[in-house]
């Protein structure tokens, strides 16, 4: 894991890369964006961009939350510059980042796990050498485990004590146990702060004033789940940036 040190120097670097976004956004204001776009910019990994993207997707279809989001940032953060420490008290967005994980892990069926001795689960046996992979895309959507499970509602977080830190094993987008992801400190910070930063300066709308309840949000299944269809995003500065 990062130590608290090493974060602050990534989350600098990260701010220098999200500058160049937001000047890049300034520049290309009523012009469509492919949103894929971003990974030009906040380059490093494939699934900080598409969980950024997933969350973007949502936050279209979901105006209601992102008033929300945009409510809570302008009560906690009153610069325009976002640091790290700020997104602490952002537990609103926190819960939106844990409900877009449910229903979009990017690793879909976590990395391959072998069994390195016979043993069991659940009732389950496992034998020795068998390849596991742990399906947290279904478990996300399980009706037993959650309530309206395709609905996006960051709410059901918000009274809950329940985390993607691999100890519930509802909620594994970072898998569990000793080859759980290393980078989440790190994922984690750079996500919040990208999707922060694009909410407090900018809003987004589809591409062609398309209608946003019907927007696909069907993935390419891979080892990795991105969109099957670009998400493309029209950005206008709000009122209160004009002058940025
Ligand atoms: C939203 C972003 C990310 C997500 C959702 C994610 C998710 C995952 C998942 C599910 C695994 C497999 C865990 C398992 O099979 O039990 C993994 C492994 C790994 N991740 Fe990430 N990851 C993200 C970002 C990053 C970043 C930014 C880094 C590096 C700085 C990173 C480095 C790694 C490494 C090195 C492994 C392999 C660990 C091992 O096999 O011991 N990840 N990640």
């Amino acid at each position: 894991m990062f130590s608290p040190k090493a974060l602050e120097a990534q989350s600098t670097l990260r701010n220098e890369k999200i500058t160049h976004l937001l000047h890049f956004l300034r520049r290309k204001q009523g012009e469509v964006i492919d949103i894929q776009d971003v990974e030009l910019f906040v380059a490093g990994t494939n699934s900080i961009t598409s969980t950024v993207i997933w969350a973007m997707s949502e936050l279209v279809r979901n105006p209601e939350v992102l008033s929300k989001i945009e409510e809570e940032m302008k009560k906690e953060i009153k610069t325009q510059d976002i640091k790290h420490f700020q997104l602490t008290k952002l537990t609103y967005l926190q819960a939106c980042m844990k409900e877009v994980f449910r229903l979009h892990p990017v690793v879909p069926f976590l990395i391959p796990h072998m069994a390195t001795e016979n043993c069991e689960v659940m009732n389950y046996l496992i034998p020795k050498n068998a390849k596991i992979l742990v399906n947290v895309w279904a478990m996300g959507r399980d009706s037993k485990i959650w309530d309206e499970p395709l609905s996006f509602k960051p709410e059901r977080f918000l009274d809950s004590k329940m985390d993607f830190k691999g100890q519930d094993f509802e909620l594994l987008p970072f898998g569990s146990g000793r080859r759980m992801c290393p980078g989440l400190p790190s994922a984690l910070n750079s996500v919040q702060l990208l999707l922060a930063s694009l909410i407090q300066e900018f809003d987004w709308t589809l591409a062609n004033g398309d209608d946003p309840s019907k927007l696909d949000m069907n993935g390419n299944f891979g080892i990795a789940l991105k969109r099957e269809i670009p998400l493309k995003l029209v950005f206008k500065q709000k009122q209160a940036y004009e002058c940025a």
